[in-house]
């Protein structure tokens, strides 16, 4: 399995966010992308995720076969700065919902709702509005929908910002147990993960520039 992406640039507005950005992951690595607010780190993020287009270079997953049947954000699981569950439905529908919207890709299965939520910490809430928990709770099932269902890479936009210790400690296991199973993984973060097999790329931004990448 591998993750490729070459040359790479991205506009937001007018504004080059960055240029020749290249990397390659096979299954087991992770990447971290380190920067200055503002840098571009989650710009990069959505564009492997194809949340956003770029402006110019390619982005090529290869599944364990070989084939490349799959755009990279169909085969990514996406955490952002937001949770994307609903806050009135109770933790276990949340939950529900995405594994069924999201279904297995080839290659793994997800965990059930009961597992998921037992595998970060939170098996007795599971019956409480989402709303209800705290925010650090929120990011914890958040977190456990990337265990409802598979997907080979996980694409996580500071995911332990605003946790407590114990629970960057329990995320940390769960994206060093995905990268023991073969999975890739591409974070941003301002703290270090003390992730394995790790490359770090420090993203500088262009500061508003608007020069093309084509000339
Ligand atoms: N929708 C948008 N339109 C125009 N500019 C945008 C848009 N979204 C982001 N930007 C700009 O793109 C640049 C890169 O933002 P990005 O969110 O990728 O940075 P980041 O490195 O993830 O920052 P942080 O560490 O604060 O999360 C910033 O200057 C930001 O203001």
């Amino acid at each position: 399995m591998h993750l490729y992406a070459e040359n790479l640039a991205a506009r937001r507005g007018e504004d080059l966010i960055f240029s020749n950005v290249s990397f390659n992951l096979a299954g087991g690595d992770a990447l971290v992308l380190t920067g200055r607010n503002g840098s571009g780190k989650s710009t990069l993020l959505r564009v492997v995720a194809g949340l956003l287009r770029q402006e110019k270079g390619r982005v090529v997953f290869t599944d364990s076969k070989g084939e490349s049947d799959h755009p990279a954000g169909e085969a990514s699981h996406y955490l952002g700065h937001r949770n994307a569950m609903k806050s009135e439905l109770t933790v276990v529908e949340n939950l529900a919902f995405w594994k069924t919207f999201l279904g297995d890709m080839a290659g793994g299965l997800g965990l059930d709702v009961d597992e998921t939520a037992e595998a970060v910490g939170l098996a007795g809430i599971t019956h409480l509005p989402f709303g209800y928990l705290s925010a650090g709770q929120q990011r914890r099932i958040a977190f456990a929908k990337l265990l409802v269902a598979y997907r080979p890479i996980w694409i996580l936009d500071e995911p332990t910002a605003a946790l407590d210790a114990g629970a960057e400690r329990l995320f940390v296991d769960l994206i060093t147990a995905h990268q023991k199973n073969g999975g890739i993984v591409l974070a941003a973060t301002h703290q270090p993960l003390g992730l394995e097999n790790v490359q770090e790329m420090r993203m500088t931004g262009f500061a508003g520039m608007s020069a093309g990448v084509w000339g």
